[in-house]
């Protein structure tokens, strides 16, 4: 039987997973989602025909999973909340919050509950995601099949055995599909100044990102080598490739996810106790 699962927040990251999940196959009567508002719930219903609640006690009776899909900000207030219900009913826990850290979620909780953090990414939705998932030491193995299970039906699955690896995880696919998101864009714009119509430019450059990341993923030589492949000497490519690395772009990148990761360590102090 399906795992039957109650997602604690219905915003951007509780969606895609459910999104995919549904597409997967899991039955949308197993699937529970709450939110304060009805406005987040009644789409999510009407689209996929799971159940809906105001209520977080009450959703969470019965529930395999309770997964925690709320904004780090309004984390501590969610979990305490749900700490007695959850203590009596002791079902696993997953948190997707970025940042807060697996023993200030378990103090929130009322301690000792099996608890799994979870650093999911929204590609989940069309079944193309990412998760970085680390158990503490309440999680059985049964328990991490179970999560696997779950995540791996909405995509790709790592399991870290430290947990501060997290935030790694977030700045590499936590947060890594809004790089992307970004790089559509800047190419969109660099190709309508070249004469393309927008629409034109924007197919194209989804589809390359595209084709290049299946590409690298079902080759055995490894992206240096898959770029050298399309580098001719002295042509097109060569010249955007040495502009790119003249101007920084991986000093840029190491940057950027240094400052994301950074931010996680920030939030756990920022929303957490420690
Ligand atoms: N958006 C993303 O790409 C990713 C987000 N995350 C994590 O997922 C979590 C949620 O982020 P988003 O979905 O982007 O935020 P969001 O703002 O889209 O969704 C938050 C949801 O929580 C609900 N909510 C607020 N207070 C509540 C309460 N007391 N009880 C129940 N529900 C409540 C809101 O109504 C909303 O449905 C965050 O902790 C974030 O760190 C993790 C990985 C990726
Ligand atoms: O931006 C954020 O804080 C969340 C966590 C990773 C992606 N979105």
């Amino acid at each position: 039987m399906a795992s039957r699962v109650t997602f604690i927040g219905a915003g951007n990251m509780a969606s895609a997973i459910i999104g995919g999940m549904i597409d997967n196959g899991h039955p949308a009567t197993a699937i529970t989602a709450t939110s304060p508002s009805d406005a987040f719930l009644a789409p999510l219903h009407e689209r996929y025909g799971i159940r809906t609640n105001t209520d977080n006690a009450s959703a969470v009776q019965g529930a395999d999973v309770v997964v925690l899909a709320v904004k780090p900000q309004v984390m501590r207030e969610v979990c305490e909340g749900l700490s007695d219900t959850l203590q009596r009913l002791r079902p696993l826990i997953v948190s997707v919050a970025a940042g807060i850290d697996a023993e200030t979620l378990d103090q929130w909780l009322g301690g000792g509950l099996p608890l799994i953090r979870c650093m999911p990414n929204t590609p989940s939705l069309v079944g193309a995601g990412a998760s970085g998932l680390f158990a503490n030491a309440e999680v059985n193995a049964e328990q991490r099949a179970q999560a696997t299970q779950l995540l791996e039906a909405v995509g790709l699955v790592e399991w870290v055995e430290e947990e501060a690896l997290l935030d790694a995880v977030t700045a590499v696919s936590g947060s890594g599909p809004a790089y992307f998101f970004l790089m559509f864009e800047a190419m969109e714009e660099a190709g309508v100044k070249l004469g393309l119509p927008a629409e034109t430019a924007r197919r194209l450059a989804m589809q390359t990102a595209l084709g290049a990341a299946r590409m690298a993923q079902q080759s055995d030589q490894p992206p240096a080598q898959l770029k050298r492949n399309v580098m001719s000497p002295g042509g097109t490519t060569e010249r955007a490739v040495e502009h790119l690395e003249q101007a920084g772009l991986r000093d840029i990148m190491r940057d950027a996810m240094d400052a994301c990761a950074a931010r996680a360590r920030e939030m756990a102090d920022e929303f957490g106790t420690r």
